[in-house]
């Protein structure tokens, strides 16, 4: 059965068929969340036939974004989100129609990058996405010490400052201070300042008892150097408090993280930090003495990357080692990628190039998208999910593609 993917052009229909799906009721307080989140021409939906009279059968949806790669260069890319398929019309095909959709209009638009936070790890690899960075969620007690004695000097010209997240300006703030530094920092997601805007919102049946949204910014010589965002949990155990801070993505460069970290582990009347979106090299492992110097530490996916357009997607990163390997592309959804490509690296530039010479290498897009930030992928040779012909192949591949440092996870969005 053909399914008919169209642009929805119901606000509150498209909210409500969200809404049913992550269970929830469309309030005020959504409406101006979809208006922030996502451009009226970027909300897609599916009707089927025989589907629910009031409500979509499925909606996606696309935040234009930009995304560092390894390089320092900062792309636009389409950020999928909002992924639901009424429960009623699951197991259709509904999600396949919409994906293949998805990637012909990110094509169309000349858009080589698309990415995403998934919300299940089995749903999106089929459609080319790999998991391209991963983030540790780390406990840290009160107090903590950091070492650092090379960047002590540099984190005594950092002061620090707490603003709530909806004061005038502190989006707009937030969002210079990423964009300045995403380049150092490749696999960072930067937002719309409407992006930033939708993360102030908070109304009050989604608070319940939590207190709102803090950004703590570093600051030198009276500029942003960096912010995290947190929230303070309170609690009282034996009569001593016991609070749990939660503390967002790091973003600035590693004295003014340095402080900030200092700062969210000595904050009166908590117990614990909970970190909850750290990179896979971020210093603080190494301040704090490896693992062991944490308390629960947990890793999770981060940023899903498909590269709709490979030709195109290729050339915009920089690669740290030489490769020249013939690759033949399995790529069921966007059909322009399959078949074989000579990717070359050379002097930190990357060329794809279509050749009918002999495949090194037979592998799914996903691979290609799971290394594009930088990310680690030698091991998914012995994991079977890619076939070489010529040995040393992969190798050549993986090592161009790996960074120094392991990408950035993202915000989620
Ligand atoms: C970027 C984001 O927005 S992430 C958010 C994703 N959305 C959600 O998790 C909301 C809850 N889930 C849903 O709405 C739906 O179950 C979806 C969107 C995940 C899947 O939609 P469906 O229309 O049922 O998927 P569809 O029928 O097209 O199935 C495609 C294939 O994916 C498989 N699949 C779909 N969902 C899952 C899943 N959660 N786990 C494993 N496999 C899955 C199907 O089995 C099918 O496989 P097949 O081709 O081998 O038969």
């Amino acid at each position: 059965m053909d399914i008919d993917v169209r642009p929805s052009e119901d606000a509150e229909k498209y909210l409500a068929t969200d809404q049913l799906v992550w269970f929830g009721e469309v309030t005020d307080a959504d409406i101006e969340h979809l208006r922030l989140g996502l451009p009226e021409d970027q909300r897609f939906a599916v009707d089927l036939p025989d589907g629910p009279q009031d409500l979509h059968s499925g909606v996606y949806g696309v935040r234009p974004m930009e995304m560092s790669l390894p390089g320092g260069s900062v792309v636009p890319i389409a950020g999928l989100t909002w992924v639901g398929v009424h429960p009623d019309s699951r197991r259709r095909g509904v999600l396949v129609a919409m994906m293949t959709d998805h990637l012909a209009r990110t094509h169309d638009d000349g858009i080589a990058i698309s990415a995403l936070h998934a919300s299940e790890a089995a749903i999106y690899g089929r459609y080319g996405y790999g998991i391209a960075a991963l983030t540790h969620q780390v406990d840290l007690g009160r107090g903590t010490t950091f070492t650092a004695p090379h960047l002590e000097d540099e984190v005594a010209g950092i002061t620090t400052q707490l603003v709530t997240m909806s004061d005038p300006g502190v989006a707009e703030r937030m969002r210079a201070c990423q964009l300045a530094h995403a380049g150092d920092f490749p696999g960072t997601i930067v937002g719309s300042s409407d992006f930033f805007s939708l993360m102030s919102l908070e109304p009050p049946e989604q608070l319940r008892d939590k207190e709102r949204r803090r950004i703590i910014f570093a600051r030198r010589n009276g500029e942003d150097v960096g912010f995290t965002g947190l929230r303070r949990e309170d609690k009282w155990e034996n009569a001593r408090p016991s609070g749990t801070v939660v503390v967002g993505t790091f973003t600035g460069g590693p004295a003014a993280r340095l402080a900030l970290a200092r700062r969210v582990v000595d904050l009166d009347l908590m117990g614990t930090t909970k970190l909850e979106n750290i990179g896979l090299d971020d210093p603080i492992l190494g301040w704090v003495g490896g693992p062991r110097g944490t308390g629960d530490i947990k890793t999770w996916d981060s940023t899903w990357v498909r590269l709709v357009d490979l030709g195109a997607a290729w050339p915009l990163r920089a690669y740290e080692a030489d490769c020249d390997v013939v690759v033949e592309v399995e790529d069921r959804y966007a059909p322009w990628n399959a078949g074989r490509w000579r990717l070359t690296a050379s002097a930190g530039s990357g060329s794809a190039e279509r050749t009918d010479a002999a495949a090194d290498l037979t592998l799914d897009v996903n691979v290609l998208g799971a290394g594009f930030l930088g990310h680690g992928i030698g091991g998914l040779l012995r994991a079977g999910l890619v076939s070489e012909h010529r040995p040393g192949a992969y190798a050549e591949l993986a090592r161009a593609l790996r960074t120094l440092v392991a990408p950035e996870p993202s915000i989620g969005f």
